[in-house]
Order: structure tokens, then sequence, then C-alpha cells
């Protein structure tokens, strides 16, 4: 026998059958109260009925897993962590790799995922369509031969304004004074100096006098005279221009905001969604979305042209973006704060608050967030990334980011398996800096369920974190099919690593972009005491968890079967045994 008895109380009657609680003396009163208290809960309302239990227990149920088999989808990397450092120190937030010429090999990818890596991105903007297929299927291969669990994530190249050539195939050296033409027309091969954009729009408002800024501050032009739909501009701030890059135009010293009138979904993008459907791909990021629509349409095309969940991200990386950032966050299902072109939109002193923000907003949604772009980015050349790197990672591990992305310094580097161990590194020290000077912020969390049953469960996940922590368990079990109330648990950051039972392989996937969750794949089965008791056998088979480890178990399932339609939602407290 691995689990323990319980004590309930039902939410109907709210009647308290035992008061006791075991040996280890935890506590069940308070949560319980402020979980009752924060609830209008009317069973009429609820529809199908709801049985909302809190459990705690220390009475062994013997004979219950005598027949417990099966199998658990645990991850290779999540079955070691504990055993090697103990929960509390296991890694929370999540890792993201951009793939690129630099780990495309079987074994590059291997170590990758052996290094931490959660999500592997495919920018397809970069590359052939050929080589991105290559990608997706060593990454399944290697899930499905190497038991790892790395997601996969395509990023679509969406339109902005941008050089298509410069003249030369790489970066170009820009000296202060020099005339430059920018133009939408096709340059001929052998036209110095001059830029090409690629929208014919491009300088559409645009008066003399103006500043023309090459991503964000590589280098700088002032606005000369018009030629038509061309500018003609001296260089005012020498610097370099790299291929593909990022105009932004500023007027007395603040940035013009512009909306061209390019589609944040291209007809490339679509057909390279159409392609991320057929691979099966588990997110899909939208570059350059202004608002919701691009994102609700989206998810009306993956609704009825795709077999499976696939989980839609906003790239947030312009001013646009950013007046409308509450309607695209509620519109998602997470959010990549894309910095470096975020950094051309607007002034790169605004960068850390805005980050800050979105990543707050983003918590009080409940929506995962990604912070993205040269977290390390000295490190595309150089085996050591500076100070500065380092407290910028750290910083957004304090800000609680559910994940941190590695871009050029995995795709193209040359030392990106460093980059992700310090990536490892610096969030780990941090996570466990927080937690033992007790620096973890807790912000007010806005309440996000509308329905009875909905706020219940919110009410669940907050106070079981709650407890979690107060009690000090050594892990926290949920049993999801949609992944809602484990994000709802992450959402609260709590201490404890919380294992995501799911039957749903979608969702096991999704999780992996979520904040301290290690999402497991398994059959579930409407008996709960029996889904809780199967899947700690397998995990203390696995040596993951062990005798006397406590557990604080979270369900909200609602039954298969037809004989009851009421949801069970519960809290228990159990002694590993
Ligand atoms: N699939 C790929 N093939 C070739 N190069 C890539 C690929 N993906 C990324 N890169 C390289 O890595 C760099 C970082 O990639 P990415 O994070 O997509 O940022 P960005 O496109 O904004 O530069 C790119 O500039 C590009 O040089
Ligand atoms: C992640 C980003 O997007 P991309 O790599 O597509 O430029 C970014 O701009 O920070």
């Amino acid at each position: 026998m691995t689990m323990a008895g319980y004590l309930a109380v039902s939410f109907t009657g709210l009647a308290s059958r035992n008061s006791a609680v075991d040996s280890r003396s935890w506590v069940c009163g308070a949560p319980m109260e402020r979980l009752c208290n924060n609830v209008e809960w009317s069973k009429s309302k609820v529809p199908g009925g709801v049985r909302a239990v809190l459990q705690v227990g220390s009475e062994a149920k013997e004979g219950l897993s005598k027949n417990v088999e099966g199998v658990l989808g645990l991850d290779v990397v999540s079955e070691s962590e504990p055993r090697e450092k103990g929960f509390l120190s296991m890694g929370k937030t999540k890792l993201v790799c951009t793939i690129g010429p630099a780990c495309s090999s079987m074994e590059d990818l291997e170590v990758l995922a052996l290094g931490g890596m959660d999500v592997a991105r495919l920018n397809l903007c970069h590359n052939t369509r050929e080589w991105h297929l290559d990608m997706i299927r060593k990454i399944k291969k290697l899930n499905k031969e190497k038991g790892f669990c790395v997601s996969v994530m395509i990023d679509t190249e969406g339109s902005q304004v941008h050089v298509v050539d410069h003249g030369a195939p790489s970066s170009i050296k820009v000296e202060e004074g020099s005339i430059w033409l920018f133009t939408a027309k096709k340059l001929d091969g052998s036209s110095p100096c001059t830029v090409q954009a690629n929208y014919p729009g491009f300088s559409e408002g645009i008066k003399i006098g103006d500043e023309l800024v090459i991503d964000g501050g590589m280098a700088g032009f002032q606005v000369i005279e018009k030629i038509g739909h061309d500018l003609k501009c001296k260089c005012i701030d020498p610097g370099l221009f790299l291929p593909r890059a990022k105009f932004s135009f500023w007027r007395d010293g603040r940035i013009l905001e512009r909306n061209n009138e390019l589609p944040t979904l291209s007809t490339k993008d679509w057909a390279d969604i159409d392609f991320g459907i057929s691979e099966g791909v588990d997110f899909i990021a939208v570059s350059f979305v202004n608002d919701s629509s691009a994102i609700s349409c989206l998810k009306d095309h993956l609704s009825s042209k795709s077999p499976k969940p696939i989980r839609v991200l906003a790239k947030i990386e312009s001013l646009e973006a950013l007046h409308n950032l509450e309607n695209i966050v509620e519109a998602s299902d997470g959010i990549m704060i894309a910095r470096g072109d975020l950094g051309v939109d607007i002034p790169l002193e605004q960068i850390p608050t805005v980050q800050e923000e979105i990543t707050y907003i983003c918590r009080q949604m409940n929506k995962p967030v990604i912070v993205a772009s040269q977290l390390l980015e000295s490190m595309v050349e150089y085996p050591i990334p500076t100070r500065a790197e380092v407290a910028d990672v750290s910083e957004a591990v304090r800000q609680y980011a559910d994940a941190l992305m590695l871009s050029g310094e995995s795709a193209i580097g040359s030392y990106g398996q460093k980059a992700l161990s310090v990536l490892r590194l610096a969030s780990n020290r941090m996570e466990s800096w927080s937690r033992y000077e007790g620096r973890q912020v807790l912000p007010h969390k806005r309440q996000l369920g509308l329905s009875p049953s909905e706020r219940i469960a919110e009410q669940i996940c907050n106070c079981a974190a709650e407890m979690a922590d107060n009690l000090g368990v050594d892990a926290i079990f949920v049993y999801t099919k949609h992944g809602h109330m484990a994000s709802l648990l992450s959402r609260n950051r709590p201490n404890s690593p919380i294992f995501a039972f799911t039957d749903e392989e979608s969702t096991r996937m999704a999780l992996t972009l979520q904040w301290g969750v290690i999402p497991l794949f398994t059959d579930l089965t409407d008996d709960m005491e029996f889904n809780v008791i199967k899947s700690a056998d397998l995990l203390k088979a696995k040596g993951v968890i062990q005798k006397g480890d406590a557990v604080l178990v979270v369900s909200d399932v609602t039954p298969t079967s037809s004989a009851s339609s009421t949801a069970f939602q519960s809290i228990q407290v159990k002694t590993i045994s």
C-alpha cells in the first residue's frame, strides 16, 4: 500500500467526520475555512452537481493498491531530478531552446533534452520546410525512444517592415555622415549605400527631419529628403546594419506609432501553420500580433483543422500589442515577450518595466509567459555569460516568468549546451534563494472563473498551494484533463513540485511550459482513490517518491461514466507508506 486514508469535509454539508490529523499534525481547518468563505456555493446552481472534498489522511487503506499496475509517462529528466536534488530544489522555471544549425543533430538535441530543454522552438523565418520537418521528427523520435518530454513550438515569420537587401551578405558598417537611400524597389545588385525595405508603404507619413533607427539603436539616420516613396537619409549614429534589420521612426524624441497594412498572418504563415498541424506540433507562436483578432482567427482554424489541441502563443513585440495587451492575453494560451523586436518598437529603457508588467498580467490571467531574446547573447560567441546577463536571467526568474528562452545562443552559438546549463543554474539559484529568504511576492490574484464550479476549482488550487507551503509537503499531485487545475496551482508558484497526471497527450505536452509542473501521462479512471494510489505506486516504483513523503493531492475530475455526472473536487493530504 502506498497511500493513506482520509478525513473528509464535504462541501454540501461541510461536515467534518474526523478532525484528528495524523502524527505529522497536518492542519486542515484554516484553509478550508477560507475556501468556504470565498466561494458562494450553491448546489442548485451547479450543472450536474459538484462535490468538493477536503481530505487529510493517515489511515492506511490496505489492499487498495494490490492490483495497481500501469504505464506512467514520466520523462527521464523529471525522473532523475528529485532523486538527485530533492523535491524542493527541482527546477521550476521552464526552458525553451531555439533549434538551429548548431544543434540540429540527434546527439545535439539529446544533450539539450538532457540539459533540461522543455520546449524546442523552430523559427520558420529561417531555413527550409524540409529542415524543420527533419527537426520535428527528430524531437518526436527522442521523446518516443529515449523517454524525454520535449514539446515542439513553431514560430511564424509574420509580417513586419524590415530590410530585405542592404547590399551585403552579412552585416555592413554604417559610417557617420554617410548618405543612404531607403527604397522599396528591388536593387539591381550594384547600389552602394542603398537599402531595400520589404514593404512599399514603409515611408508613409514620414517627414524630413524624422529619425530612422535600425534594430532599436544599431545605427541611426536622419531623413534629409523624400524622393517619391524613397527616403534619402544621413547617418547620425554610426553602427551596424544586420540582415533583416528592422526600422523604427522617431520624431521630436518620441517613437512614431505606425500601423502598416501587413497582415499578422501572411500566406506563407498559413502554409506553415498547416504544416505544423500535419506534423502535430504542440505550440504555435504568432509573430507581430497587434490585437486579438489574429489569435482568434488562428484558434478557429485550429479547432476545425487540427485533430489535436494546439496551444497558441502571442508574441508581444510591438507598441500596438502593448495597447491591446489584456485582450491578446485573454485570447491566447500563452505569451512570449519577444524583447528583440519589442526593443525596436519601444525605447530600450522601457523593456524591463514592460517585461515585469506583462509577466504580472499573464500570471493574473493564468497564462504561461516566456521571456525571450538576448538572455545570454554573449554566449553565442563566448563560453561564459556576462554578469549582467546572469542578472537579467535571475530577474526574469524573480518575476516568476514561466519560461526562459534561448535564441541564437542555442541555434547558432558555439556554446548552446553551456548556455542552457547557465539558464538552469541561474534559475535554480534564484528560485531557492527566493524560497529560503521568503522573498516570494504573492500578488493579489484576480478571480478568473465565473461559474460556481470554476470558482471552486480556483479556490481549491489557491488554498491547496497555500496548504502545501504551510505544511511543507514534498509534492503536489493533480489530476487534470485539460491542464486547467495544474495551471491554477502553478499560478500560485508553490514551493513543492506539481506532478500533473493526465490521460491527454496534448495536455501533457502543453504543461511543459507551465512553471513548476511535471507533466505525466497515465490512464485515469472515475475512481479517484484508485488513481491516487496507482500514480503514487508508479512514482514510488521509479524511486521518485519514497515512504514517508507527504503529498498533497488535488483533483477535479468529471466522471466519464453516465452513472454519475458529479464532478469530484478535493484536496487530500497523504503520507506515502
Ligand atoms: N532554423 C534556423 N536555421 C538557420 N539559422 C537559424 C535558425 N533558427 C535560428 N537561426 C539563427 O539564430 C538566430 C537567432 O534566432 P531567432 O531566435 O529566431 O532570432 P531572430 O530571427 O530574431 O534573429 C537567427 O538570427 C538566425 O541567425
Ligand atoms: C523572439 C523574438 O522574435 P524573432 O526571433 O522571431 O525575431 C524577438 O523579437 O525577441
